[in-house]
């Protein structure tokens, strides 16, 4: 039997950015390994640090498949946790909690052969590099491809027993924007013969949130967030680079392309009216709206309403972003909102999350899955 707290608090140490995971899948291997042996109908595959394990049916009509990211974030961890990182990175998105329930749910949905396949998709990358746009694209799945895909993500404000979705958007399509505006060096005393690419950059920060506040439709939901900013080196040197690097988000792909269009048009603005160059860089990626299938979904949330350890929300989408949203273009599907009942936010470096989820999920989406590939559970 997995032991799930100590699995994740390893995988919690061992936090890797996207498409470096290797430490992450030989540990992730050798569980799967654990809970494989001797099981002739299960079989893996990997995809670069991705990981396939395909539960072949004994009479299969379709392909279920659970999705987790195995990634994690450059941040420096806070939480004074005796289990912390120990590389400077973290997993502050929750992915350990993420990868440790897909462990669960292997193990458990392995003790006998289901009758429709079960895939389990061990997805690096999801942070920066759109892994499962990657492997969608780069036909990693073959003829491993679901019928139906479903997957979460844990929710720092929602509690224990929380599990919360809806039949339509849950997550906004996003892009990343990196901007560098170029000017001149040269010495403090002495503005008048340089062009400060710091000044133009901090016009450009406050123009820009004039976009949400001024150009998008109220009922639109758009968001821009910079959050990264490097210019200048010392205190009597005026700065000839400035870099930004940012974030686009919203909930349809038509309010996504506007806001896009309207941060380029203050920056190309911006550039023209300082007498600078810019450089501009988009990335789309694969981080469309997470859409879930509206009938899937109904299903899903009628069928956890009936369990009675799980309190099901009916919610509101958010403004994060995923790269299932990429997949779920491709295949129908559901992703919802685990609850881990923390004070602090996705992201945070002191994110906590309860591990008491780890069971609650592992029992209850267990179920779940069970009455898709009509497992004995
Ligand atoms: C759930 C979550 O936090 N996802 C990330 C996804 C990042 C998307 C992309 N790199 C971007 O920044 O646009 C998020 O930041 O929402």
């Amino acid at each position: 039997m997995l032991n799930l707290i100590k699995i994740r608090r390893h995988l919690h140490q061992i936090p890797e950015i996207g498409l470096q995971e290797h430490e992450t899948q030989k540990y992730l291997l050798a569980q799967i390994q654990a809970v494989s042996t001797d099981k002739n109908f299960i079989s893996l595959k990997t995809w670069r640090t991705g990981i396939l394990v395909f539960l072949h049916g004994s009479n299969p009509t379709k392909t279920i498949g659970w999705r987790t990211d195995i990634d994690a974030l450059p941040v420096k961890e806070e939480t004074g946790l005796d289990f912390s990182s120990k590389n400077g990175k973290m997993h502050a998105c929750g992915h350990d909690i993420h990868m440790t329930v897909a462990l669960g749910l292997l193990e458990q949905l392995s003790k006998t052969q289901p009758v429709e396949n079960l895939l389990f998709l061990f997805q690096p990358a999801e942070e920066n590099e759109a892994g499962g746009k990657l492997m969608y694209d780069e036909d990693a799945f073959g003829d491993w491809k679901p019928d139906e895909f479903y997957g979460l993500h844990v929710r720092p404000d929602l509690k224990v027993g929380d599990i919360a979705t809806n039949t339509h958007t849950l997550f906004a399509g996003t892009c990343e924007v990196e901007l560098t505006f170029k000017g001149k060096s040269g010495h403090a005393a002495f503005p008048h013969e340089a062009n400060d690419a710091l000044v133009a950059a901090s016009y450009f920060i406050t123009q820009v949130q004039t976009i949400v506040s001024r150009n998008t439709d109220p009922l639109g939901s758009a968001v821009v967030t910079f959050g990264e900013m490097h210019a200048g080196s010392t205190n009597n040197i005026i700065s000839e680079t400035a870099y930004l690097h940012g974030t686009i988000r919203a909930l349809t792909l038509d309010v996504l392309e506007f806001t896009k269009k309207r941060v380029l048009e203050i920056a190309n603005g911006v550039a023209q009216s300082f007498k600078m160059e810019l450089d501009v860089k988009i990335i789309q990626g694969g981080y469309l709206p997470v859409e879930n299938q509206p009938r899937l979904a109904r299903e899903l949330m009628d069928f956890f309403e009936k369990l009675p350890a799980v309190h099901l929300i009916d919610i509101a989408p958010a403004m994060t972003g995923e790269d299932f949203g990429y997949l779920l273009s491709k295949i129908p599907g559901v992703m919802f909102w685990l609850g881990i009942d923390s004070p602090y936010a996705l992201h945070s470096n002191k994110m906590t999350p309860n591990e008491a989820a780890l069971h609650f999920a592992v029992e209850n989406i267990a179920l779940f899955l069970a009455h898709k590939v009509k497992a004995e559970h």
